[in-house]
């Protein structure tokens, strides 16, 4: 056995452990010996409130409020009469909870109030608190923040505790649950291991390559490694986005002819009455959003206005030439207008960093269309689309004068869902919006593969009730549909469920397969440590080789929030309220 490898192995190491405080970040360290405290229940009356201490003071305050000499015993409730230690008023017969660091939530010392939820009494033992030396109020997050500068929690799991604070579904709950659990951080966490196996590897050749003990396929052993690797991160970046379109919803866009009943399918599927119903055809003039709970999962349902008949040859020329105005021929003059912004490198701006990328391109040879995407701001705006940014939406609307912002808005819509609900009045097939609107939308989409796109469609043929009791006449090309009427709400079950089997495709099952990649920033620095394995893979020498090793493996630690700078948690704890 080659003897170096096990210092070279510790060398590489170095740097990997979890993280445990970084000095440079400076602002929270456990050195700073703030104690900080919050209510970490929910603001308002309630039946029980709890407050949270955390930091060196915890052992004194609680000392202090409940007047004893001595603390509860570790991790185990007390009920005890709080008195202001000012004023010796009494303010509340609580249960107390001392946790000794480094075995809390927060690695340091904490202490726990579980008291009375009334205003009055929260408020009492907050000022209490305020007055015990060494102590000050919490910031929003500061509590998981000093958990993850204790190396209580990795990046990805503070990630998933913010995605369940903020989950709203039962997918979502189970996504992020698993992210907290901490499976992504453990996948990366093999994976740089992996790597720093290959490094060592490398680095035992640099150093030792003419020494006859070097086992011989050294170098053999690394490349195969790196070759798994790349073979891994590149199945979890093929993921179709899932485990973001879970976190943030799933697009799904309600479309048909004037009068197909869009508007109340909407209200009907979001329970709430969100959109105009009105016997007016046209009567939806913009695109009207809102998030809704679909069979467990969320998806932003978008309500558009009725492709009008009238989205024929001139319309569609307009389209065609102000898109043409806009954008060039070659797309340059959108990029010296400074709105396509091409990716530029890996360093990510504390703010926004996001790329606009757009593909002028035709949804069929009719309707002209685009699409762009951003990633932006780590994550918290993971996959947004146009219309969150309304300037640009504007903008765009403006530069294709001449037509219908309704129906642009429309198109854009199409563009960037994951599901279609095409909706048709079923009592009406023939006539013109309704035949304009199979051929012009359903038919070109239909024929696509569902892999080829990504885009799903479900044709939704409503006003069921209005249908001759012997069903729907025989109609040439009707692709497969649900019938439904949202008068009735016959068909609803049907269509709850097909929803449910179409963005179960679209989200994937949180529960089962590897944990998917939930935000934006796990997507760039895999990406970024595909790339570097590339370079290793091109390397002209094995000093560059081991370089790209290490950049790859750098990219992996970003992932769990090894020498992760302060920008990117701020970002990340920008998420947390008060408490938390
Ligand atoms: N009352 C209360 N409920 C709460 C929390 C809390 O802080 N207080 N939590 C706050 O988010 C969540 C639970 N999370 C927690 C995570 C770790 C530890 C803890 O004491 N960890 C120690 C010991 C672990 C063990 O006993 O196995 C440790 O990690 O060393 C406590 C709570 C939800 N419910
Ligand atoms: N009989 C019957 N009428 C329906 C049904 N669904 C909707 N309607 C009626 O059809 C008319 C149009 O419904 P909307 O939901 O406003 O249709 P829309 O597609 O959003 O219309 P625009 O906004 O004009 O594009 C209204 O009078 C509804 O009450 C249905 O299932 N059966």
């Amino acid at each position: 056995m080659w003897r170096g490898l096990w210092t070279l192995t510790a060398r590489a190491t170095h740097g990997l452990r979890r993280p445990c405080w970084r000095q440079a970040s400076g602002t929270l360290g456990p050195g700073t010996g703030v104690t900080i405290f919050a209510l970490s229940s929910g603001q308002g009356r309630c039946g029980v409130a709890v407050i949270r201490a955390s930091g060196p003071a915890s052992g004194p305050a609680l000392r202090s409020l409940t007047a004893a000499r001595d603390l509860p015993p570790a991790r185990s409730a007390r009920l005890r009469l709080l008195r202001d230690p000012c004023s010796g008023e009494p303010l509340d017969r609580a249960l107390v909870l001392w946790f000794p660091g480094p075995q809390s939530f927060t690695g340091e010392d904490c202490a726990e109030f579980h008291v009375h939820g009334g205003p009055a009494v929260v408020s009492g033992v907050l000022q209490a608190l305020s007055g015990v030396p060494g102590l000050r109020p919490a910031e929003a997050g500061e509590f998981t923040r000093r958990a993850f500068a204790h190396g209580k929690l990795s990046l990805t799991e503070v990630e998933g505790l913010a995605d369940l604070i903020h989950a709203e579904t039962e997918a979502q709950r189970r996504q992020a649950l698993r992210q907290l659990d901490g499976e992504l951080g453990r996948l990366c966490q093999d994976w740089a291991e992996t790597l720093t196996r290959a490094l060592a590897h490398v680095e035992a050749y640099i150093d030792f390559g003419e020494d006859d003990n070097l086992e011989e396929d050294v170098l053999e052993r690394a490349d195969i490694a790196v070759r798994g690797l790349e073979a891994a991160l590149a199945a979890h970046l093929r993921d179709a986005r899932r485990g973001q379109r879970l976190r943030s919803g799933a697009h799904v866009v309600v479309a048909g002819p004037p009068n197909a009943g869009k508007s109340s399918l909407v209200n009907l599927l979001s329970r709430k009455p969100v959109s105009i119903v009105s016997p007016e055809p046209g009567t939806t003039r913009d695109v009207l959003e809102t998030p809704v709970d679909l069979a467990g999962f969320p998806a932003l349902l978008s309500d558009t206005a009725g492709l009008r008949e009238g989205v024929g040859p001139v319309e569609q020329e307009g389209v065609r030439r102000a898109w043409a105005r806009w954008a060039g021929p070659d797309h340059g003059q959108a990029q010296t207008m400074g709105r396509a912004r091409p990716w530029a490198g890996p360093a990510l701006s504390p703010t926004f960093s996001f790329c606009w990328v757009y593909f002028p391109f035709f949804l069929n040879e009719k309707l002209p269309s685009f699409r762009w995407e951003f990633w932006g701001d780590l994550g918290t705006l993971s996959y947004a689309s146009a219309w969150a940014r309304p300037s640009f939406s504007c903008l765009a609307t403006r530069a294709l004068q001449g037509v219908d912002p309704g129906v642009f808005s429309c198109f854009l819509r199409l563009e960037q869902a994951d599901l279609v609900l095409a909706v048709l009045d079923a009592s009406d097939l023939g006539s013109p919006s309704s035949r304009n609107f199979l051929d012009t939308v359903v038919t070109p989409m239909g024929a696509q593969s569902p892999a080829g796109s990504g885009q799903r469609l479900l044709l939704v043929l409503n006003k069921l009730d209005l249908l001759p009791r012997q069903g729907l006449a025989p109609y040439p090309d009707l692709p497969p549909h649900l019938l439904l009427s949202c008068l009735s709400r016959q068909g609803l079950d049907g269509l709850l469920e097909a929803l449910r089997q179409e963005l179960a495709a679209v989200c994937g099952d949180p529960s089962a397969g590897p944990p998917l990649l939930t935000r934006a920033r796990h997507r760039h620095h895999l990406q970024g440590c595909l790339e570097a394995l590339g370079h290793y893979k091109e390397a002209s020498d094995l000093a560059l080789a081991a370089e790209a090793l290490r950049v790859a493996r750098g990219h992996l630690a970003h992932l769990t929030g090894g020498g992760g700078t302060e920008e990117v948690l701020n970002i990340i704890f920008r998420d947390f309220c008060v408490g938390k």
